[in-house]
């Protein structure tokens, strides 16, 4: 049998690590637990960076981006062609993940899988040209195996990329008009259930749109049953390139050792499907925020997460990880630099 190279062992985490910064959490001036999730995230970080004390210094977002065809069917609020005015305006700094990049000093790297509309070559941007959007899932696979295989590398290759700069902290972030639907076609495919439960407004249906939406879903689930059996089966008929990419960079980012924040409902349905490919990433990523789509919690539900924020976020881009990144640099910053008992002379609890 042939192994994929998503099927490579992951990173293990380090034992040793882990008990250390264990200790030392029972050691700090609090009292015991009353940083609540904080303590639990900051021992995580230590068993993954196998240090005592975990930092997250380096952050490197990635947005992948590419168009739909399923938009054919009237299940967006938004033309199509936002996905590639977009990408001009992540590069041109207006985006809200532009803004966020820049307040948080972290490298922002913009990879166009493929759009709808052929664009012109933007500085600053990576075009891979995969094709022009994905086909129309309610009526053929969105995808072949060739431009899956090109979209899970392009994930893998921005892993490189941001270990190549020192980055110990990644956040994919995705933009494509149409992807909450092939996200919501995939998470009723990976929870079994019918679209009428998963299926959200996305940017801004109303809940007419929201119920063509399911029944779009529902049918397409129906037409592709057969081929559907299995994780890769699925995301080449029901995916996005930009989907792809990011099961891609999971994966990737587990098997190389970086931390990933896990953006919205598209990114989780991304990071379940990751999980199902190889079931040793789920250590290496954390969540940062249960969004405003229906299926959200369900998918976060399916992976054991516990997301960092509820803010009501339905936007992508990453936007919601990079809010997130603060609350995981300040837990490493109160692990590492509070005093223990013995040094601040502070009583501990009798025995
Ligand atoms: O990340 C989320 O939870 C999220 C929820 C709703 C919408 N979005 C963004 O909105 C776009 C997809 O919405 P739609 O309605 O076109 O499927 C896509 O560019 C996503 O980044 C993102
Ligand atoms: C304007 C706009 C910006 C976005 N960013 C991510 N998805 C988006 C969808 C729209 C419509």
């Amino acid at each position: 049998m042939s192994l994929h190279w998503w099927q490579g062992a992951c990173q293990p985490s380090d034992r040793v690590a882990r008990s250390k910064a264990e200790a030392r959490q029972q050691q700090l001036t609090k009292p015991t637990g009353s940083l609540g999730r904080l303590e639990h995230i900051a021992i995580h970080l230590a068993a993954l960076q196998g240090r005592e004390r975990p930092g997250l210094e380096k952050l490197w977002i990635a947005i992948f981006a590419g168009d739909h065809g399923v938009v054919a069917e009237g299940v967006s609020a938004y033309p199509q062609a936002v996905t590639g005015q977009m990408l001009a305006n992540f590069v041109g700094g207006g985006a809200a993940i532009s803004v966020l990049a820049r307040e948080l000093d972290a490298a922002l790297e913009v990879i166009d899988l493929g759009t709808a509309e052929p664009l012109t070559q933007l500085p600053g941007v990576r075009h891979l040209h995969v094709g022009a959007g994905t086909q129309n899932f309610a009526r053929e696979p969105a995808m072949t195996l060739a431009q899956a295989l090109i979209c899970l590398e392009a994930g893998r290759d921005s892993i490189e990329r941001a270990r190549s700069a020192g980055c110990d902290l990644f956040v994919g972030g995705e933009m494509g008009i149409g992807n909450t639907t092939a996200a919501a076609a995939l998470a009723c495919w990976l929870l079994e259930c019918p679209a009428s439960e998963l299926a959200g407004p996305g940017t801004g249906l109303d809940p007419a749109g929201v119920a063509h939406k399911a029944r779009v879903i529902d049918a397409a689930l129906a037409l592709h049953r057969q081929r559907l059996d299995g994780p890769l089966e699925a995301l080449l008929h029901l995916g996005g390139f930009e989907i792809a990419a990011l099961v891609g960079a999971y994966v990737a980012a587990a098997q190389q050792g970086v931390v990933v924040l896990v953006d919205g409902f598209i990114c989780s349905v991304a990071a379940l499907l990751a999980v199902r490919l190889n079931p040793g990433c789920r250590d290496w990523l954390l969540f940062a925020h249960h969004g405003a789509e229906p299926g959200h919690v369900r998918v976060l539900q399916a992976l054991g997460a516990e997301p960092l924020l509820e803010l009501g976020l339905r936007l992508g881009e990453g936007s919601g990880a990079a809010l997130a990144v603060p609350l995981l640099r300040m837990a490493c910053a109160l692990h590492g630099q509070m005093a223990t008992f013995a040094e601040a002379a502070v009583a501990e609890k009798p025995a």
